[in-house]
């Protein structure tokens, strides 16, 4: 089969995007981390499937796996290039309801950028020199100095496979603040199993755990990452973290088909 397919990347995140609303592509873990493989296939850090909404309100559903062919938790940066994807085939115009794996999600897309609501976060939990926190997906987050000298690769994987997390797994975040409300976070994305240039749940987590360290004073938090840079704002109430939105740029790079 021709299997016809657009390239995207958020902040140096990169997916394969299909266009699924007929239901063609069936889950197939090998063939999904031959195409995300750099050297047997596209290329990328996962492929996600825009697929018909199941939810009357809603403009599309979205499934994500990761580049190992396994469908995971929620993609902060796949969400942003989904809903660039949905303008582009015109399903929507510049708002967005969808529903991914942890549930429904708004965004709004502009020519600069596309923000995304993120689910509201409960707990934050704090761990020996380090913080938990799951904003869609589980995000170990490290504040540390000299963040661009870390072997991202080696540490990331050496907490993502520790007693703690080897059941299920987790992305690692090593963080460095550079500024008043300003950090760089590089991060180790479990299912990429290597470091990314950017990871969208990531930062959100980051975020989060830098306000409630105390290291943050203000709502909207920015964020460099390898990649580019992201925003994120949220609303405190009691302990509870709410009207989170990720914004930061998404692109359409290429299209194509390839046999499979
Ligand atoms: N790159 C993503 C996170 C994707 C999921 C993650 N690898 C996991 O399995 O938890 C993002 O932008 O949020």
């Amino acid at each position: 089969m021709q299997l016809h397919f657009y390239k995207y990347q958020g902040t140096g995140n990169d997916f394969i995007l299909i266009d699924n609303r007929k239901d063609f592509f069936k889950n197939d873990t090998k063939l999904i981390s031959r195409l995300c493989d750099r050297k047997f296939g596209i290329g990328a850090d996962g492929l996600i499937l825009l697929q018909k909404p199941e939810e009357e309100a809603d403009d599309f559903k979205m499934v994500y796996f990761n580049a190992d062919g396994k469908q995971s938790s929620m993609c902060g940066n796949g969400g942003r290039c989904i809903v660039h994807f949905a303008k582009f085939l015109g399903i929507i115009e510049k708002e967005a309801t969808f529903t991914a794996i942890d549930g429904k999600h708004l965004a709004t897309v502009n020519p600069e950028d596309v923000k995304l609501q993120m689910q509201d976060i409960d707990e934050v939990s704090t761990l020996k020199n380090a913080y938990f926190v799951d904003s869609g997906s589980p995000h170990h987050i490290v504040f540390t100095e000299n963040v661009q000298e870390i072997d991202v690769k080696a540490n990331g994987s050496e907490i993502r496979y520790n007693n703690l997390y080897k059941k299920t797994g987790v992305n690692v975040n090593f963080v460095e603040q550079t500024g008043e409300n300003k950090f760089y976070a590089r991060t180790y994305e479990r299912g990429v199993e290597d470091e990314t240039l950017s990871c969208g749940t990531g930062v959100t987590a980051v975020a989060i755990a830098a306000f409630e360290a105390g290291l943050a004073s203000k709502s909207t938090i920015s964020i460099d990452t390898l990649g580019g840079n992201l925003q994120v704002s949220f609303e405190k109430e009691d302990k509870h973290y709410k009207n989170i939105w990720l914004s930061g740029p998404a692109e359409q790079v290429f299209k194509g088909e390839i046999l499979c």
